[in-house]
């Protein structure tokens, strides 16, 4: 897709089906990967609608500049301020939050993904150069959104992350795909260990209570596989799953403690 939206189909009936609009200079390379699989069937059924829309059509000058020399000297341009807020403008009123895509924003994780999905809709501002001046991004109140701790070339591919992971949460879109309620994060937890047919591979069989037919056990098991693995791999995520799991029991220890 160049710019234009896409996913206008058969919208879900009586609701306004979830829109990603996208502020970047290169429209063309969406929907991308969006456009396949779960994600890309949402689309074609109007479950969301997605949006991308040319930086560069908001310049003025015969050249459609769109970004400058930074102020005080360094490598590199910045966005300009004018031209980026012609685009924000352009756009005000959609349904949800604007976030720019920024290596100083909060960082994304599954509960910033839930709460991005709540809401009725995002816009997604994507930097390139040294990014945004400052000011566009405070009179505009812009939220900063972080895709991890390194630094990307531009905001596409994290815009694209960020709309496949809420994408997918949205009402209708996982079908009868795996349930999101057992995946990593869900529970506090990493996923546990996943297995399919042949039960034997090339002398490596597969855990035995995966064959039992015993749901209960099977559970249990697959409890059991998330807390290891989330505890070697993961001791962040592990402290506060187990605080979490025993508030009463912290309670009381604090309470001896004093
Ligand atoms: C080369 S980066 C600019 C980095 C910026 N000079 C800094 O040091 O924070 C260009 C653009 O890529 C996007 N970007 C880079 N890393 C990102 C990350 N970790 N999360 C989200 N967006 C990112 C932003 O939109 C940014 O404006």
């Amino acid at each position: 897709m160049s710019d234009g939206a896409t996913g206008a189909g058969a919208a879900t009936e009586g609701a306004e089906a979830w829109t990603a609009t996208v502020l970047t200079l290169f429209p063309e390379v969406f929907p991308g990967p969006l456009g396949i699989s779960l994600a890309g069937k949402g689309l074609e059924r109007g479950l969301w609608r997605l949006e991308a829309l040319d930086i560069r059509d908001f310049a003025r000058d015969k050249h459609r500049s769109v970004d400058d020399t930074p102020l005080g000297g360094g490598a590199g341009m910045v966005m300009r301020p004018d031209v980026v807020d012609r685009a924000l403008e352009s756009v005000a009123g959609r349904p949800g939050p604007v976030v720019y895509l920024s290596p100083r924003g909060r960082v994304l994780t599954q509960d910033v993904v839930r709460e991005l999905a709540a809401e009725p809709g995002l816009t997604l501002l994507c930097g390139r150069y040294e990014g945004v001046d400052e000011r566009v991004l405070e009179a505009r109140g812009v939220q900063e959104l972080s895709v991890g701790d390194f630094v990307l070339s531009g905001g596409e591919v994290a815009a694209m992350l960020a709309l496949d992971a809420i994408v997918r949460l949205l009402p209708g879109v996982m079908g009868n795909e795996a349930s999101e309620t057992d995946e990593s994060f869900e529970r506090g937890l990493l996923e546990y260990p996943q297995y399919t047919r042949p039960a034997d591979w090339q002398g490596r069989p597969v855990p035995e209570v995966l064959l039992s037919g015993h749901h209960e056990r099977i559970r249990q098991w697959r409890r059991e596989q998330a807390e290891r693995i989330t505890e070697a791999r993961r001791p962040d995520l592990w402290a506060r799953y187990v605080a979490e799991k025993t508030p009463k029991q912290n309670d009381q220890a604090t309470k001896d403690d004093e």
